[in-house]
């Protein structure tokens, strides 16, 4: 036997899933979304398009592919991507290339992105797709957070504010919710999901050669 197929090492041969973090602005996609990719190796981030400028400290290629609204539009129209949203009055897309290839392989994917953009990709992608949304501990501490977080003009805060309600509302169209009181507790919880959705029978494609050598 392989070792990579060592009872218990629950390392079988397995098909990626497509992990989604959505939440209202402000609270804490990107700091849970980058632990994870910190701590797992077996997760990568999907790199959206997006037509928004680029923040300090954001760097091409690793958090965004920054394009203007030219190129975004002809991507759209070579179907190149496998949803994309305007958010904020900016475009916001899911290249498509890699990601299926990257599943086939076992490849975990980590999605940061919006609740119309986790619509589409449920419909396109249903059984590869786990839908996790975050929840600030309130409206106030929300606020705070992307007062704190310093990369934003007042205005922009007061946009996000204003949507953060309307993006609350799709919290039910999720498979979990986890409120984000605490960045440790979170992160423990969306590591739980993740580790416990790997263990999903159906995406486990190794399972079936290796209940048959263990019944030989
Ligand atoms: N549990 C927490 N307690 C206190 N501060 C937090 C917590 N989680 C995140 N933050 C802080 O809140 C700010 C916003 O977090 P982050 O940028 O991760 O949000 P986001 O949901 O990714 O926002 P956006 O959708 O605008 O990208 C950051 O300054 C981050 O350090
Ligand atoms: N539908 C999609 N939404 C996306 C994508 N990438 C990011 N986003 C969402 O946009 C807002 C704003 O992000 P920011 O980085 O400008 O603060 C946030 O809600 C993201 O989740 C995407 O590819 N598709």
């Amino acid at each position: 036997m392989a070792p990579s197929q060592t009872p218990g090492s629950n390392s079988l041969k397995r098909r990626g899933l497509m992990f989604v973090l959505s939440s209202p602005s402000g609270a804490g996609k990107t700091t849970i979304a980058r632990r994870l990719l910190a701590e797992d190796d077996e997760i990568a981030m999907s790199v959206s398009v997006t037509t928004r400028p680029m923040r300090p400290g954001e760097v091409e290629g690793r958090d965004y592919q920054f394009a203007d609204r030219a190129r975004f539009d002809a991507m759209v129209e070579a179907n190149e991507f496998l949803e994309w949203a305007e958010v904020f009055g900016n475009c916001y897309g899911t290249p498509k290339a890699q990601i299926k290839a990257g599943l086939r392989e076992g490849q975990d994917f980590l999605f940061d992105i919006d609740w119309q953009g986790t619509q589409q990709l449920y419909q396109r992608m249903e059984t590869d797709v786990v839908r996790v949304f975050l929840l600030p501990p309130s409206i106030e501490e929300l606020e705070q957070r992307l007062r704190g977080r310093g990369t934003d003009s007042e205005e922009v805060i007061e946009g996000r504010m204003a949507r953060a309600k309307a993006e609350i509302s799709h919290w039910d169209g999720y498979d979990y919710v986890v409120i984000n009181d605490d960045v440790e507790a979170c992160f423990g919880k969306v590591r739980a999901i993740l580790d416990a959705e790997r263990l999903r029978r159906a995406r486990q494609t190794g399972l079936v050669d290796f209940a048959r050598n263990l019944m030989r």
